[in-house]
């Protein structure tokens, strides 16, 4: 077996202050004018806050269809030689959808997200980002964002399952993580099972 060495690169950087989620919760409660930047989930959000200089300190603003953002990515995010790490581009377009809150006035986290990358996001080039609710039906919101670049080509696609919650979802998130040990995950459901070795 394996033992478990700590990660040594958690950076020197100060934590979270204490968590204000009542004051994050109140600017819900005013639609925020178009194409205004939109408040960071938090200062040290991976996706947009200011005060995490390892984040992509994402600036979304809101228009008529849903929110938007222009990003580039930078060293910082590489996975192939001069190309976009895929995980660095879910974490934007995650955190992306994320603003789209805004809009709905509701608290509501990530319970499924599908990227379709359909050409190579470049590093140190210029994208714009767009997301949209496409549906909501009750608790679920069914989200779709999409990666252009300058010359209106669509190199990523995406989709989004997020589920609303209430504000105790942030105020214990130990409790909601161990209440949640053995989930029925919806490939459970329909998805093909792996065979055993
Ligand atoms: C405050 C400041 C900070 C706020 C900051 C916000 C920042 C946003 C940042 C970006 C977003 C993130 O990273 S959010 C962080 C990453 N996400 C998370 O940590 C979420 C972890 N997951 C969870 O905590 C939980 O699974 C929840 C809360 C999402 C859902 O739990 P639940 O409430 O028990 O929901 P559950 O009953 O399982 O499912 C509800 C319904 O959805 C359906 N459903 C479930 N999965 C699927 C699926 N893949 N496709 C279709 N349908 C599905 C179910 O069948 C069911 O339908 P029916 O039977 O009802 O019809």
């Amino acid at each position: 077996m394996t033992e478990h060495t700590p990660n040594t690169n958690t950076p020197e950087t100060a934590g979270p202050e204490p968590f204000e989620a009542e004051d994050w919760i109140r600017t819900f409660a005013v639609a925020p004018p178009e194409h205004v930047d939109l408040p960071p989930h938090h200062p040290h959000c991976l996706g947009c806050g200011p005060a995490n200089p390892h984040g992509h300190q994402l600036r979304v603003r809101r228009d008529a269809h849903g929110v938007y953002a222009h990003h580039s990515f930078d060293s910082r995010h590489v996975g192939a030689p001069a190309i976009a790490h895929g995980g660095a581009v879910a974490t934007v377009l995650d955190d992306l959808f994320g603003f789209l809150l805004y809009t709905v006035g509701e608290l509501a986290v990530t319970r499924h997200l599908a990227i379709d990358y359909l050409a190579p996001v470049l590093l140190d080039t210029p994208y714009t980002l767009r997301s949209h609710i496409h549906s909501r039906a009750g608790r679920k919101l069914h989200l779709r964002a999409t990666i252009e670049n300058n010359h209106a080509h669509v190199v990523t696609t995406a989709t989004a399952l997020f589920l609303i919650v209430d504000i105790d979802h942030f105020l214990t998130p130990r409790h909601n993580a161990s209440a949640a040990t053995a989930p029925t995950t919806h490939e459970d459901q329909q998805g093909p099972q792996m065979d055993s070795p």
